[in-house]
């Protein structure tokens, strides 16, 4: 597909992921769009389904799964999360970057696809401060906690790895990382922005 290149956000769960995704969403009406991705886990208080996931079950997903419906999908925390061929398109299809928010396994399953997005990881300064901002979240049972934290270990061991980002972000400063972040993508966005103007003058 033609357009704008997308733009995978990875890194551990509490790093910042959604809240630079909101932040460019925001400041950029009009050029980003997110993939809504499908889950299994249920709801967290104030999350919309279709806007913030599309909440499914494990026999619906896995059938979509199985009939190819998926570009990527994996297991995170005994939950299945993925992201549906159709997410991307409806985004795409609208001119905008396509923002995809998904862990490490799904970073490696993206990178077997044509997709050719620009991979960002978001790292917490430490596993300590990650521990507590999960924490202050008050999303996660004590145990899903545990299970996130040992996946974040995994995670700031394996994006370090050469070649697996494009860019590595560490969200010590909120707006720190969001600057580092709209410097990682200003090429696209201003791919996007110019388009945009090119229309508005025909
Ligand atoms: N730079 C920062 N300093 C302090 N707190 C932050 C910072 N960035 C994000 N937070 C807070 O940390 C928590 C986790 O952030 P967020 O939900 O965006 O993480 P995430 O990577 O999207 O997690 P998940 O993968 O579980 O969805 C939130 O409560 C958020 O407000
Ligand atoms: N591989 C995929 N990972 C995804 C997808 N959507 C979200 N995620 C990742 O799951 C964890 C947990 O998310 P949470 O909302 O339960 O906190 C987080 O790391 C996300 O990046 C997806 O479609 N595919």
């Amino acid at each position: 597909m033609e357009g704008p290149r997308p733009v995978v956000l990875s890194g551990p769960s509490g790093a910042g992921k959604s809240t630079l995704m909101k932040m460019l969403l925001r400041d950029y009406v009009g050029v980003f769009g997110f993939s809504v991705s499908h889950t299994t886990r249920g709801p967290r208080p104030g999350e919309v389904d279709g806007k913030d996931y599309h909440f499914s079950n494990r026999e619906a997903m896995q059938e979509d799964i199985d009939d190819g419906k998926y570009i990527e999908n994996a297991e995170f925390s005994g939950n299945l999360y993925g992201t549906s061929k159709s997410s991307v398109d409806d985004v795409r299809a609208k001119g905008l970057i396509c923002i995809l928010d998904v862990e490490i396994q799904g970073v490696k399953n993206i990178k077997e696809t044509d997709l050719d997005p620009i991979y960002v990881s978001i790292q917490p300064p430490s596993i300590e401060i990650l521990e507590k901002r999960l924490r202050d979240r008050n999303t996660e049972t004590e145990e899903s906690l545990q299970k996130r934290l040992e996946a974040a270990r995994v995670d700031m061991e394996l994006s370090n790895e050469p070649g697996m980002f494009d860019a590595l972000i560490v969200n010590e400063d909120l707006e720190e990382a969001y600057e580092k972040l709209q410097s990682v993508l200003i090429e696209e966005i201003t791919k996007v922005q110019s388009t945009k103007k090119e229309r508005c003058n025909s």
